[in-house]
């Protein structure tokens, strides 16, 4: 199953805020796209309608599943996840039931062996039994990475993934987001990690496409006077 996004002319507003401003853009299967601008630049905005979570004021979006056009929200949320802000896990269950949950909820079938394999890959096998409200927001912040990697999506759409994460967070993040088949678009403030991981680039300012660039032939030095061009400030 190939999952496919053409969007063109999309625009959002909040009332007198325009969000974004006629953005047109194609995802390809495999792509991996980092979205990179200030705050308030309208990823996020971006992010909630690639994932069916918001419905554009204007312009066309197209999904498409192995080439034949979809418009079924809970068909497409099959094969795609978003990793939020919110954690979209229950407080009181462990970290095991919340994934035992998540593999009920998708239908998945997934063996206790494989729910734990998966907590092995986030960095919380040590961690199964831990009620989730009683983890650190680190944890928290793996566990949902967890629950978005479950369903085994072909297109993860991530915001902000590595915040609050400690360095072998992020470098078990980048492990996983290097080496996969699925395509994947990232919304970050890490200018490096986000130059790093991804071989393409949307860089927004004030709701609009102001680049949208490919990693080949682009140099890291390049890539950061685009992105200071929509006056971003380098992160850690
Ligand atoms: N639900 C909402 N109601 C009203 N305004 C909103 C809403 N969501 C976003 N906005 C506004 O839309 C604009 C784009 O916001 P968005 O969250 O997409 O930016 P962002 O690039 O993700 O920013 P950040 O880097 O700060 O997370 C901002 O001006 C924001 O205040």
């Amino acid at each position: 199953m190939s999952l496919s996004i053409r969007f063109s002319e999309l625009s959002k507003q909040f009332g007198e805020t325009i969000a974004l401003w006629r953005v047109s853009e194609q995802l390809h299967p495999g792509d991996r796209v980092s979205i990179l601008g200030h705050n308030g630049a309208g990823k996020s905005t971006l992010l909630h309608i690639l994932a069916t979570l918001s419905r554009p004021s204007s312009g066309d979006i197209s999904f498409s599943l192995d080439g034949e056009t979809c418009d079924n929200p809970k068909k497409l949320r099959n094969h795609l996840t978003f990793l939020s802000h919110e954690p979209m896990l229950y407080p009181d269950l462990t970290a095991m039931e919340n994934l035992r949950f998540i593999n009920r909820l998708y239908q998945r079938n997934l063996s206790d062996a494989q729910l734990g394999e998966l907590l092995e890959r986030v960095g919380m096998a040590d961690f199964a039994e831990r009620l989730f409200r009683t983890c650190s927001r680190g944890m928290q912040q793996r566990l949902s990475l967890a629950r978005a990697l479950l369903p085994q999506p072909k297109l993860l759409l991530l915001d902000e993934p590595f915040s609050g994460l400690d360095r072998g967070g992020v470098e078990r993040m980048k492990h996983l987001f290097s080496n996969t088949e699925m395509s994947w678009i990232l919304v970050t403030h890490h200018l490096r990690l986000g130059y790093e991981l991804a071989n393409r680039f949307w860089i927004l300012h004030r709701g609009r496409m102001l680049h949208s660039l490919h990693k080949r032939d682009l140099s890291y030095e390049a890539y950061l006077r685009f992105c200071e061009g929509s006056s971003m400030e380098e992160g850690a």
